[in-house]
């Protein structure tokens, strides 16, 4: 079935100043949660505040927690999480890993796209935080002619503190559209086989290129609070059955790969066993030769980089390891981009075929 061009217009009755409007065609908004433009100070805060004012992501009464936000945490933490990304930055480029690794999987996913449906559909990329905003890249492809929209948000696992908040940003940005195109959002994806088989492919590669085979393979996914999962966010159960299908897929058994969860923030108990400390007791438990990669990260970032390839690694040698392997995120390899654009096409269904 071939897209309907744009029928809006009706020459015979159209006013001599009607609006010009472009052929309709079908956008693919990525998603992705989004990057500070800079390290400096005020690039940090700027970006920490955005996304730590988000209620899906912190759901404190603002009455208790904007106060400490803005006057303890937005005070610090910019130093720190600057300093941690000017370690990682791409200089070159003058952006953040993410932001990188972002645009070379939209430029690659639209290859394919293209390839297989032509003008019918354009794609690119927005952030829920920062630049470019959901809402200009929801303006840009209506102006476009986008008459229809797939809104994709990278992260496999869902969780509303990711998944949810990025399809709310959405959302909020249709509402502000005259008239608004006909939406869908794209569901988590963990348990796709192409995602599962990319995933296993990576680790396979990985592991064909240590001469010294690892004791374990950590799954090291990003936490939320233990909370979130007693309200009923799935987030956690997905994480378990991505380790699960891709434990399966390699042809493993329970001693040979783990699941944990990193980057805890604040007082609360999130979900564990917490990566550092598991790493640790992994080394003082004779498992001397890890790897780790990151199965709920689309892209490297902060948190696989810095976290897990300085942080994480330390705490594991600190306790005696002695291989510490991290496995970069999918990427733009080959097959995580056959897998995104395989979970494209399949929610194109009906609209294009
Ligand atoms: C404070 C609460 C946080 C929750 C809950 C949270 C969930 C969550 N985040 C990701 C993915 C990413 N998080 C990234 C950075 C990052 N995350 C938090 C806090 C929470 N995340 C902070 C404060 C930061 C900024 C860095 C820092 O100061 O530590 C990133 C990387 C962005 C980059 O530019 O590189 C990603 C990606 C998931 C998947 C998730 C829950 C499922
Ligand atoms: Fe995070
Ligand atoms: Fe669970």
């Amino acid at each position: 079935m071939q897209h309907q061009p744009n029928s809006a217009k009706c020459p015979a009755h159209a006013p001599s100043d009607h609006p010009a409007l472009p052929p309709a065609r079908i956008g693919i908004l990525l998603a992705n949660l989004g990057t500070p433009d800079h390290y400096d100070y005020w690039s940090m805060r700027r970006y920490l505040g955005e996304f730590l004012s988000d209620r899906r992501v912190i759901d404190y009464s603002p009455w208790l927690w904007q106060p400490l936000l803005q006057l303890v945490i937005l005070t610090k933490r910019p130093f720190t999480s600057g300093a941690a990304y000017k370690s990682i930055w791409n200089h070159d480029k003058g952006e953040s890993p993410l932001m990188t690794i972002t645009k070379d999987q939209t430029a690659k996913i639209t290859e394919t796209l293209k390839a297989r449906y032509g003008d019918d559909v354009m794609v690119d990329f927005c952030m829920r935080y920062g630049n470019p905003s959901t809402k200009s890249k929801v303006r840009a492809m209506v102006e476009a002619g986008c008459d229809k929209i797939l809104f994709f948000p990278l992260y496999p696992q869902y969780a509303g503190a990711t998944s949810a908040t990025a399809n709310d940003a959405f959302f909020a940005a249709l509402m502000e559209e005259k008239w608004q195109p006909t939406s869908r959002t794209v569901p988590p994806y963990f348990d796709h086989p192409l995602y599962i088989e990319a995933l296993a492919q990576s680790i396979e590669r990985a592991y064909a290129d240590i001469a010294d085979r690892p004791d374990i393979l950590v799954c090291s996914y990003h936490g939320v609070p233990k909370r979130y999962l007693m309200e009923g966010d799935p987030y956690h159960c997905q994480c378990q059955k991505t380790t699960r299908l891709l434990k399966e897929r390699l042809g493993w058994d329970d001693t040979q790969i783990t699941t944990t969860f990193q980057s805890r923030f604040g007082p609360e108990e999130w979900l564990q066993p917490y990566t550092v400390e598991e790493v640790a007791r992994l080394a003082e438990a004779g498992k001397k030769k890890i790897a780790v990669c990151a199965p709920a990260f689309s892209a490297d970032c902060i948190e696989t980089l810095e976290e897990i390839n300085e942080e994480i690694r330390e705490s594991f040698e600190e306790a005696g390891g002695e291989q510490f392997t991290y496995i970069p995120c999918l990427n733009d390899e080959d097959a995580h981009i056959t897998a995104l654009s395989a979970v494209i096409e399949e929610n194109l269904k009906g609209w294009i075929d």
